[in-house]
């Protein structure tokens, strides 16, 4: 037994482990002994061991490679060490020399942590952080100060870079596009372009040449751009900002066909091209999304009105089966984050017999935490610093969480509500099974769905069913009576028919919480509404049962004030995208 388990554990670390070590790649010792003291870190993973030699010698890379493989440090290290190589030694009053771009401020502050930790040593390099949420001014005079290695999300480094005339950097060799792709698909595309063009790294190259303050004259400006998922908006801000790059975990066989290609086709080949293509045609392959092999994936189909029981069922399973671990729920909008968080800190069992109801228990006994975008800035970082430290936890949350964000040892991963692209698919499940270690996922799927597995498939993720039935009569012994007739169906089944009760009852007598699920109610049939393209035919809302979908936020019933705000959000919508189509077509009528 002894021995299949350290085969396996052979097998993850070669893997996801080089057999190389740090120093052989040409990293500075003091900065080895880094990775290893302050990070614990003993050798290289199989990306690092690929991209440091590549950032080391200078050029351009673009890097898709599983999520939890290890990519922050195989940028942040060899730029670390090019800076501490710097005679003399670079100074506050330089300015900043590396940009690394994020999308999200959580993703932010952990990179930023990071570098804190690699740049113990290395007193005179200077590591920051600017972000939207953070107080402007001291933002201003910190980089006022001077700092060397600036982590930053877009808007707010944009407002900077307009102004903040005491920013410098013209000393900028480095930018750093991590999740490049979510960048985008944020809508920071414009943004984006507006940084390279202040930052004169998009085609002008004149900008440093005549700078007379250039510490690192010589050296070319070098960019990066990593994700785990590659997609055709990418391709874009790969032409603009990378020259000649190296592909790390590109499809090789499709590169090479698109070099001959080139080399057949004219001297001088356009390098732009080609990487376009090259991600093209790995955006429309199952090769694009890479998921980590060790990751167990599940579906589990509910019909909508039982998807609240089911989903609290799951949780007190999984808490009740191994007391310390943790498990990330994600939701489509903030307001469902605020609803299911509210109820479950409120919510307590049932009471099953006369003794049971004088000691009344909470339903879930687990730590609950949640993170999403409305909150206010000092509370998503206390929820993000706590589900990081917490040894046994629940954090529900949306798609802010999806993105780079390294929670350690988070056990399960459950989608509650489908993410809908098979990237933030990837993304999300990715917050689980890093580097090699366990992990769990399961989404949930009503049968109108079930299409949605076929997308997956398309993109290489391929799914088991979860014995729902099975884990609904693991309860039964909670005091209900057993079924005499096999069970038909799980809106039937006792379990769900006495949780659901007990939930609708809550909700009716807590106003706070009724007022929460309407809420919650609305958003969510709008961001159902709001599934694009082709996955518009698999999550259609007219196939949605509006009296279901009200069970599933404990409402008795779909109340018609729901139904009022919700018709006129819908009009409202309707009257926007008429007036958008409208201003369209006088814009072509002007032009
Ligand atoms: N060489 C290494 N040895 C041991 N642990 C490592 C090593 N490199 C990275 N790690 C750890 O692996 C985890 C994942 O690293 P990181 O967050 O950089 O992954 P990533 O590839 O950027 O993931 P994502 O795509 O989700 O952003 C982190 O906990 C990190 O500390």
């Amino acid at each position: 037994m002894n021995n299949v388990k350290s085969k396996a554990d052979k097998k993850k670390n070669s893997e996801v482990f080089a057999s190389c070590s740090f120093s052989s790649l040409g990293l500075h010792p003091t900065l080895c002994d880094q990775l290893k003291e302050r990070l614990g870190f003993e050798g290289p993973t199989q990306v690092q061991a690929e991209a440091i030699p590549v950032v080391l010698s200078g050029r351009h890379l673009l890097v898709n490679a599983a999520t939890g493989t290890g990519k922050t440090v195989a940028y942040l290290a060899p730029i670390i060490h090019h800076l501490q190589n710097i005679n003399p030694r670079i100074q506050r009053s330089d300015g900043t020399f590396a940009l690394v771009l994020v999308p999200t401020r959580e993703l932010c502050m952990q990179v930023y942590e990071i570098l804190v930790k690699l740049l113990h040593r290395f007193h005179w390099i200077v590591p920051g952080y600017i972000m939207g949420g953070e107080n402007r001014s001291k933002e201003k005079a910190r980089l006022r100060k001077g700092v060397s290695i600036l982590v930053a999300t877009p808007g707010r480094l944009l407002d900077h870079l307009k102004n903040t005339s005491s920013f410098l950097h013209t000393n900028l060799r480095w930018i750093i596009f991590d999740e490049a792709d979510r960048i985008l698909e944020l809508g920071f595309g414009k943004d984006i372009e507006q940084i390279l063009n202040i930052l004169g790294t998009k085609q002008d190259k004149s900008v440093s040449k005549e700078n007379a303050t250039l510490k690192i004259p010589e050296v070319q400006k070098q960019n990066l751009l990593l994700s785990a998922t590659l997609n055709e908006k990418v391709n874009h801000l790969a032409k603009i900002s990378l020259e000649n790059p190296v592909m790390i975990g590109l499809d090789e066989k499709k590169m090479q066909q698109n070099v001959n290609h080139d080399h057949a086709g004219s001297v001088g080949s356009d390098v732009f091209g080609r990487l376009g293509e090259s991600a093209k045609g790995l955006s429309a392959s199952a090769e694009e999304y890479k998921l980590p092999s060790q990751l167990v994936q599940r579906y589990i189909k509910v019909p909508c009105g039982s998807r609240l029981v089911v989903l609290l069922s799951i949780l007190k399973h999984l808490f009740e089966s191994e007391a310390s671990q943790k498990i990330v729920v994600f939701f489509s909008t903030c307001d469902a984050v605020d609803f299911h968080y509210s109820l479950i800190s409120k919510f307590q069992r049932p009471p099953i017999s006369q003794s049971e109801a004088e000691v009344r228990k909470m339903f879930l006994g687990c730590k609950t935490l949640r993170l999403h975008g409305n909150m206010n800035h000092e509370d998503r970082k206390t929820t993000f610093q706590t589900f990081k430290t917490e040894k046994s936890a629940l954090l529900l949350s949306t798609d802010v969480s999806a993105r780079g964000l390294d929670f350690p040892k988070v056990r399960c991963i459950i989608q509650y509500d489908s993410p809908g692209e098979a990237t933030e698919f990837v993304h999300r499940v990715g917050r689980t099974a890093r580097l090699g270690e366990k992990g769990d996922s399961l989404i949930f799927l009503q049968p109108v769905e079930i299409d949605y597995l076929k997308d997956l498939e398309n993109h290489g993720v391929m799914l088991t069913e979860y014995p729902l039935l099975k884990l609904l009569d693991s309860f039964l012994s909670h005091g209900l009576k057993r079924p005499i007739k096999k069970l038909l169906s799980v809106e039937m089944h006792p379990w769900v028919l006495s949780l659901q009760k007990a939930l609708e009852s809550l909700i009716s007598t807590e106003s706070t919480l009724r007022n929460l699920a309407k809420d919650s109610f609305c958003s969510w049939v709008r961001a159902y509404t709001a599934h694009r393209g082709e996955l518009k035919q698999i999550f259609m809302v007219k196939k949605l049962h509006l009296g279901h979908v009200a069970k599933s936020f404990a409402l008795k019933e779909q109340p018609s004030v729901v139904n009022k705000s919700l018709q006129k959000q819908m009009k409202k919508r309707k009257r926007d995208e008429k007036h958008k189509v409208h201003s369209k077509k006088r814009r072509v009528v002007k032009s």
